[in-house]
């Protein structure tokens, strides 16, 4: 029997023969991923042959990481650094690996690092962890309601057992019940080590719901109830944390800022508090800072992190002041930075590679060393951004910067 090639299996998808997105029963992934980009380009305008231009075997993404899979995009990765890092979890020199199209960004970085270097290099801490799932469950009124919440303060090692019999990196740190009416929120927080964790805590969090159902009146609704919160823009999460809140922070003596940033501590520390933070308060905005999500999107891509949960990675607030011998002081505190080193799409080559280039790559010695070290790392990316973005708006840059670089 001839093997199957893209064109046969594309006529027999059309033919009713094959579905779509089963090809790979038939067929390696490559050539199941070139069959689709065939019927794929009968509704495009023009080929789609640029996106089977990839450097990885599909059979790597099939299955743990997409579905229909009809290649690959390629987004340029630069760096910015090194820069000196003085961490918990990561401390020395390192490159930050960083994948945008938006040009003068990964310029912007580089020049923060520059200065954090010429400061003597930045602090970073890892400062609370926790990956959280919150079922919501229905009970019968508030005094059922109550009951359950009494229950669950009574029994949370009984919960940590059950949900710890899931998996062998995973811990319960504990259980938030929140109570709206007939609702009742579990909000289950782990320590995920260097998993970013949600396929973990999903799992292990619907053996608890389990126990939950068998031993009380209360009805299991939504393994996710939106309190947990995840991949939407929600103050629990700036406030209580959720993945790793992570703080970095940088003191720049006064020529330095007026030397290579071509501005001053005072214009920096007003530009902070008037943008930053009144800006932010008027805009009703949950991150209070200047393009925090910059760094974070592009070391997400860089290294396989989650993207929709940059939502979350951007939650962060910049302060900057003047000190008492007139240097500049600036920090970032991120709460609720969710990454991993290992799982998810950490492990697909150029992704890979990426955490290599951190030295972060896979499980740490101990658990969770490399997740704290990722977090460090992409908090004092976006320290160095905030720092040489806040010093464009001060010497007026920011346009000409993107007329030069960005078009
Ligand atoms: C563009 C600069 C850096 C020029 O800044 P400069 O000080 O005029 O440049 P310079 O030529 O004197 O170089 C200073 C340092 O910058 C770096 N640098 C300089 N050029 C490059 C380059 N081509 N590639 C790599 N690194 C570069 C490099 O570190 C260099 O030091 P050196 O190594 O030469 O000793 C500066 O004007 C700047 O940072 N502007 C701000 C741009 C920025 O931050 N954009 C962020 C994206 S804006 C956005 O997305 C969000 C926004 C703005 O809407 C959010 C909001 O509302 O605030
Ligand atoms: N399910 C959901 O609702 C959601 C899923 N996601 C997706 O979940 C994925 C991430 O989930 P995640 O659970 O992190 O990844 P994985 O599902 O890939 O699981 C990672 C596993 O790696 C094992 N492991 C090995 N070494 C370590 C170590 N040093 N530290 C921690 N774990 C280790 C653990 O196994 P063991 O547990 O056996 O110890 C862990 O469960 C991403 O693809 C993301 O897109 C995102 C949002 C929601």
């Amino acid at each position: 029997m001839t093997e199957p090639t893209p064109a046969s299996l594309a006529d027999r998808v059309r033919d009713g023969d094959v579905r779509f997105h089963e090809l790979e029963e038939h067929v390696d992934a490559d050539t199941a991923a070139a069959a689709r980009r065939l019927l794929v380009a009968e509704s495009a305008d023009g080929d789609v042959d640029a996106l089977g231009e990839y450097a990885f075997d599909a059979a790597d993404a099939h299955g743990s990481n997409i579905e229909n899979m009809i290649g690959a995009v390629q987004v340029p990765m630069g760096v910015a650094g090194p820069v000196s890092i003085d961490g918990g979890a990561l401390s020395g020199d390192r490159y930050l690996p960083m994948a945008t199209t938006e040009g003068a960004l990964v310029a912007s970085i580089n020049r923060g690092c520059s200065v954090v270097n010429d400061a003597g290099g930045a602090t970073a801490r890892v400062t609370k962890t926790g990956m959280t799932r919150a079922p919501v469950f229905r009970v019968g009124d508030v005094a059922e309601a109550e009951a359950l919440v009494a229950w669950v303060r009574d029994n949370e090692a009984t919960l940590r057992e059950v949900a710890e019999s899931t998996t062998s990196h995973g811990e319960l740190l504990d259980v938030t019940p929140y109570v709206v009416g007939n609702n009742v929120f579990l909000r289950f927080r782990y320590d995920t080590k260097d998993a970013m964790g949600m396929n973990m805590v999903t799992i292990a969090t619907r053996e608890a719901c389990d126990a939950i159902e068998d031993e009380t009146d209360a009805s299991l609704v939504a393994l996710s109830g939106n309190l947990c919160s995840d991949k939407k823009p929600a103050a629990v999460n700036a406030v209580e944390g959720r993945g790793r809140s992570v703080a970095a922070d940088v003191e720049v003596p006064r020529e330095i800022v007026e030397e290579r940033l071509h501005t001053t501590p005072e214009s920096i520390a007003e530009i902070n508090t008037r943008k930053n933070l009144v800006g932010s308060a008027k805009a009703g905005a949950l991150g209070f800072n200047a393009h925090v999500a910059n760094a974070v999107a592009a070391m997400f891509l860089a290294t396989g992190q989650d993207e929709a949960q940059v939502v979350e990675g951007a939650n962060a607030i910049t302060t900057a002041e003047t000190t008492p011998e007139g240097d500049l002081y600036v920090s970032v505190s991120l709460a609720s930075l969710e990454v991993g080193t290992v799982g998810g799409g950490t492990g697909l080559p150029t992704q890979a590679a990426g955490l290599d280039v951190l030295g972060v790559r896979g499980g740490g010695d101990p658990a969770g060393s490399n997740g704290d070290a990722l977090a460090e790392a992409i908090a004092v990316g976006a320290l160095a951004g905030e720092l040489s973005l806040l010093a464009a708006l001060g010497s007026r840059h920011l346009s000409s910067a993107h007329a030069d670089l960005g078009r």
